[in-house]
């Protein structure tokens, strides 16, 4: 069982931030054309940085546009290694700065993420079914969102058939602890893609289509969403 893999390649990190950028902005379009709403789950990492410099300047209501999170980690929002931070400071600006943001992160229970999970699953949940944009990185390790391999976690998030919209998940190479939307909810996406850069992610990948076993082959070994694939070396 493999999925559908569309692959967009680029000569360079630039023309890909503004191809996929325009890509995203007009599937988000068609969603307010559709149903008056859009909902859009970005990743965090340091790659979605130029992307984001594109996105949020395409001429589309964002005013109806919900942008969520497909992981995060369990940090406030002033440290450098929130992802609401990163949205914060590189999407929510110029078109974009009317969108709203339903973070993952929950100030209330920050010294305990499991304690949260009920409040975010609910929030996440509240955006309804199917997510019409998610946008999935990869690590250096085959992770993306926040299934890491040996995760504590990571059976849960990856079983097909799991009806939470959120898992914590800790692990040796994630840092803080983190939560992440799990692979059903990944999955259950209007448009879902892979935005990986470099010849290293490109090799890993290709791994990953193999058969080695690494976190994203999760994503990869399903027939239900094909995948985008966005690369540039
Ligand atoms: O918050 C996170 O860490 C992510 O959502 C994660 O899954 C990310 O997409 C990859 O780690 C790639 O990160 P880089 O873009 O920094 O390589």
């Amino acid at each position: 069982m493999n999925a559908k893999l569309i692959r967009n390649e680029y000569a360079d990190k630039l023309t890909l931030a503004d191809k996929l950028a325009r890509d995203i902005a007009s599937k988000l379009d068609a969603a307010i054309k559709a149903r008056g709403k859009a909902t859009l789950a970005v990743s965090g990492g340091g790659t979605p940085k130029q992307m984001f410099a594109v996105l949020c300047e395409q001429e589309i209501d964002w005013s109806k546009v919900t942008i969520t999170l497909v992981d995060e980690r369990w940090v406030d929002t002033d440290s450098d290694r929130s992802n609401a931070r990163l949205v914060a400071e590189h999407l929510l600006h110029h078109e974009a700065h009317t969108a709203r943001f339903v973070p993952l992160f929950d100030r209330e229970h920050k010294d305990d993420v499991d304690a949260a999970l009920g409040a975010v699953g609910k929030r996440i949940d509240d955006l309804g079914r199917p997510l019409d944009v998610v946008i999935l990185g990869m690590g250096p390790d085959g992770h993306t969102a926040s299934f890491f391999p040996g995760g504590d976690h990571l059976a849960e998030a990856l079983d097909p058939n799991g009806t939470k919209a959120v898992v914590s998940m800790r692990a040796g190479g994630a840092g803080e602890p983190r939560i992440t939307l799990t692979l059903p909810r990944v999955l259950d996406a209007g448009k879902l893609y892979l935005h990986i850069e470099g010849d290293d992610k490109k090799a890993l990948l290709a791994k990953a289509e193999a058969g080695e076993d690494l976190p994203i082959r999760a994503v990869l070994a399903q027939d239900r969403t094909p995948v985008h694939v966005f690369w540039a070396p």
